[in-house]
């Protein structure tokens, strides 16, 4: 709601209260429209303040109103009230003014802002545009380029960038109410012509059809099919070329076809799927709010190639003393060098100061013996990490979590290495692991509640999105690649090409096709991992080659490895590069070459294969093994699998993460396409569909909120 108060007499003073960031639910509109009747009829008051409570002025729209009917008063009519209001109404933005909160303040005849506030138009991450008018405004005000930076990009600007571009009138480092109230006062009776944005004419360059030709152009390139920032340009445009009222049903008609897309309601899953992560349950009944972390002052990083540079740096720029670990002198040297270079790029990027003196360097395990957490981010090798966690066990103070960097390999395997198992949990960083948002906590079956309540919020305080979740091999995200992966190999083996396949999966919208991916990390990432598996055996020709287990194969990858073909670092991987370490892919005609000779060396006669099946082979064999996950325990709920897919594989936002994206295309179909697949390749067990993705098609495709009252959870043991 909103309620109402008098303050020095004359401001009528209005304050926005729906915890924690004053959304504007029906209540608060209704609140607005009340108040602001009431502030208009009073004599007494010459001017009003719109503020809101706690610290926070407005988070825009409430989001969680938009599954359900609209109540209430709308929002545009009550942002006309308040600009046609004939006192002045003056927003006092404090915290945060975005999407609707932006709109609203915008309608307002003056904005003051705390110097701390962060304004700007985030709806196209929600698959929205800035429907209550803030298309039409916002150009009026700042003109066409700024506009479209600011609503197509969804960028929050700071206020002092706020004041430079003219969205704010002034900004304070006091009591930002409290200088609305004065400056309220001192426009009192003042004319308020010029104070209304949608009477302004919207300026027009010169080179308006090439602005937004460019605008146009760099939403289509980085949008990877997300209708919404397109939507947003178009939105703009109408500001230019129509009257404000036609350009306000302009508006009008894009956000609803936005408001009713699938994409919307899947960036909307999202960004609650990204907030729901936080509240973490294990498999063996531990939780969020019943889990205390312990306190962390001092990290300590062992291993200092590429993901121990990056989690050094990301410890760090988070505030935490690091000790960091690399026992040859020249590798510490190098390695000092790395994250000097990366912490004064990160500091110049972001304007912060640098971390430097955060970090202590040493050639001595010995000195990670006062951390309170260390982070061991030595090679992917049980043996090595085995010997390392023996070491940390017998050096490190009581108390101290000790956490393995790894992407697969087992939790409880190194916690039994220790004197204190449940004090040892996983950290699955993505590499650039400064850069890269998601961060796998991995808890064991002898993990504290304490000690995976601590990673979760040491993530946090490192920018991460921590997700937990179960000890098993390939933890989430790899588990689910590997099905994906296969497949992939599988279509190369019966007549596609990697630059096929890859298209199929781009045109879905993921950043890169699996065959990229694979080239930019390593083709011999994947075959050390085989190899110890022992799944790489000696070239041989026919069926057998192509069998392990019983389980259909395919050794091309190793053949690939086996002829130097590393990737990009290699200069040559599904792709060609013009050089070792180029990045532009390039077809390769010796692959192809050698697609066909290995067909027909293994009797295996090339077909055509349609966009439909790569996609259908590629998504859904992943999204099984995700259910398959569900239903061990390994995830608990369908967002946190979401959520990794989207922060750390690069699967489309706008689709809302695999689990989400099957909820939308119906589970009996996700079931129908794997059983048809899979009766044309019984050797491939990932095609068949899981017991619970068949419970849950069985039960009529509930939707995705409700799939956690059917996943069946193992009985707490804590
Ligand atoms: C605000 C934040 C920056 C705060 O971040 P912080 O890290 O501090 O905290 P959290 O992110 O964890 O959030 C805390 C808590 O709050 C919840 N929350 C945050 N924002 C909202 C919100 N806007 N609504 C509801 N709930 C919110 C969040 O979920 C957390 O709770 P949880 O329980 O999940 O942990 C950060 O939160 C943030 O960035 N928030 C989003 C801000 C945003 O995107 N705002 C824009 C919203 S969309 C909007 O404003 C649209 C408007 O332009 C106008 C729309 C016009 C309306 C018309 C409606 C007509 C409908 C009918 C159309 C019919 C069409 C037809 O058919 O014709």
């Amino acid at each position: 709601m909103a309620f109402y108060s008098r303050v020095s007499g004359s401001v009528g003073m209005i304050t926005l209260q729906n915890p924690p960031v004053n959304a504007l639910s029906a209540a608060v509109r209704q609140g607005i429209v009340d108040t602001m009747h009431r502030a208009l009829s009073e004599p007494e008051v010459k001017s009003v303040v719109i503020c809101g409570q706690n610290g926070k002025f407005c988070g825009g729209a409430d989001i969680r109103e938009f599954g359900a009917t609209m109540a209430g008063p709308p929002l545009v009519p009550m942002v006309h009230l308040i600009e046609a209001a004939s006192k002045p109404v003056v927003a006092a933005i404090e915290g945060i003014a975005l999407g609707g909160g932006l709109e609203l303040a915008l309608s307002c005849h003056y904005r003051i802002a705390h110097s701390k506030a962060r304004l700007g138009f985030p709806e196209v991450a929600l698959g929205l545009l800035p429907g209550a008018g803030g298309t039409q405004r916002l150009p009026r005000l700042v003109g066409v380029p700024a506009a479209l930076d600011l609503i197509t990009t969804g960028r929050h600007v700071t206020a002092a960038e706020a004041r430079q571009l003219g969205i704010v009138d002034e900004v304070t480092e006091l009591n930002a109410v409290d200088a609305a109230v004065k400056f309220a006062q001192s426009v009192a009776g003042k004319s308020l012509d010029a104070r209304r944005i949608s009477t302004y004419p919207c300026p027009r360059p010169p080179d308006l059809d090439a602005i937004f030709e460019r605008a146009m152009q760099q939403v289509r390139r980085s949008s990877r099919g997300a209708i919404a920032p397109g939507t947003c340009v178009q939105a703009v445009h109408a500001a230019v070329t129509l009257p404000y009222a036609k350009g306000m049903e302009r508006e009008r008609e894009l956000f609803s076809v936005l408001f009713n897309s699938g994409q919307a309601r899947a960036l909307q899953y999202y960004f609650f799927a990204q907030r729901a992560v936080s509240r973490w349950s294990t498999a063996n009944g531990a939780r969020w709010d019943t889990s205390k972390p312990r306190p962390v002052r001092k990290a300590a990083v062992i291993g200092l190639g590429t993901m121990g540079r990056g989690i050094t740096v990301s410890l760090a720029q988070a505030g935490f003393t690091v000790v960091a670990v690399e026992t040859q002198e020249k590798q510490l040297s190098e390695a000092k060098q790395g994250v000097s270079g990366m912490l004064e790029r990160g500091a110049k990027r972001r304007g912060v100061p640098l971390a430097h003196d955060k970090i202590k360097y040493s050639c001595s395990v010995q000195a990670v013996a006062d951390a309170d957490l260390v982070i061991e981010a030595v090679f992917e090798d049980m043996a090595l990490k085995k010997t390392v966690f023996q070491q940390l066990s017998a050096i490190c103070k009581p108390g101290a979590l000790l956490c393995t960097n790894t992407s697969g390999l087992d939790i409880d395997e190194l916690a039994s290495q220790t004197q204190s198992p449940e004090l040892v949990v996983g950290m699955h960083f993505f590499a650039p692991a400064h850069v890269m948002q998601l961060l796998e906590v991995v808890y064991g079956p002898r993990s504290s509640p304490e000690a995976v309540a601590t990673a979760m919020q040491v993530g946090k305080k490192m920018g991460k999105v921590s997700v937990a979740v179960g000890n098993c091999r390939g933890f989430v995200g790899n588990r689910m690649l590997k099905q994906y992966l296969e497949q992939a190999f599988f279509l190369l083996e019966e007549g596609a090409t990697p630059e096929q396949v890859d298209q199929v999966l781009e045109e879905f919208g993921f950043a890169m096709g699996v065959f990229k991916v694979s080239d930019l990390s390593g083709l011999d990432v994947g075959w050390k991992v085989r190899k110890a598996d022992g799944l790489v055996s000696p070239a041989s020709t026919g069926t057998s080659a192509r069998i392990r287990g019983g389980s259909r194969y395919s050794p091309l990858g190793d053949l690939l490895c086996e002829r130097g073909r590393f990737g990009q670092k290699t200069g040559k991987g599904w792709y060609q590069y013009d050089k070792p370490g180029g990045r532009v892919a390039k077809v390769d005609p010796w692959l192809h070459g050698f697609l066909e000779d290995y067909r027909a060396q293994h009797g295996l006669v090339a077909r055509r294969i349609d966009h439909q099946e790569v996609l259908e082979r590629c998504l859904y064999t992943l999204i099984n093994e995700g259910f398959q996950i569900l239903q061990d325990g390994i995830a608990a709920g369908p967002e946190d699998i979401d959520v990794i897919y989207v922060l750390g594989y690069g699967w489309p936002r706008h689709r809302g993460g695999p689990m989400f994206y099957a909820s939308q295309v119906g589970l009996d179909k996700v079931v129908e396409r794997l059983e048809h697949y899979q009766q044309i390749h019984p050797d491939v067990p990932g095609l068949q569909p899981s017991r619970l993705l068949r419970k849950l098609a069985a039960i009529n495709n509930p939707a995705i909120h409700k799939w956690r009252e059917v996943i069946q959870k193992p009985r707490s043991q804590l």
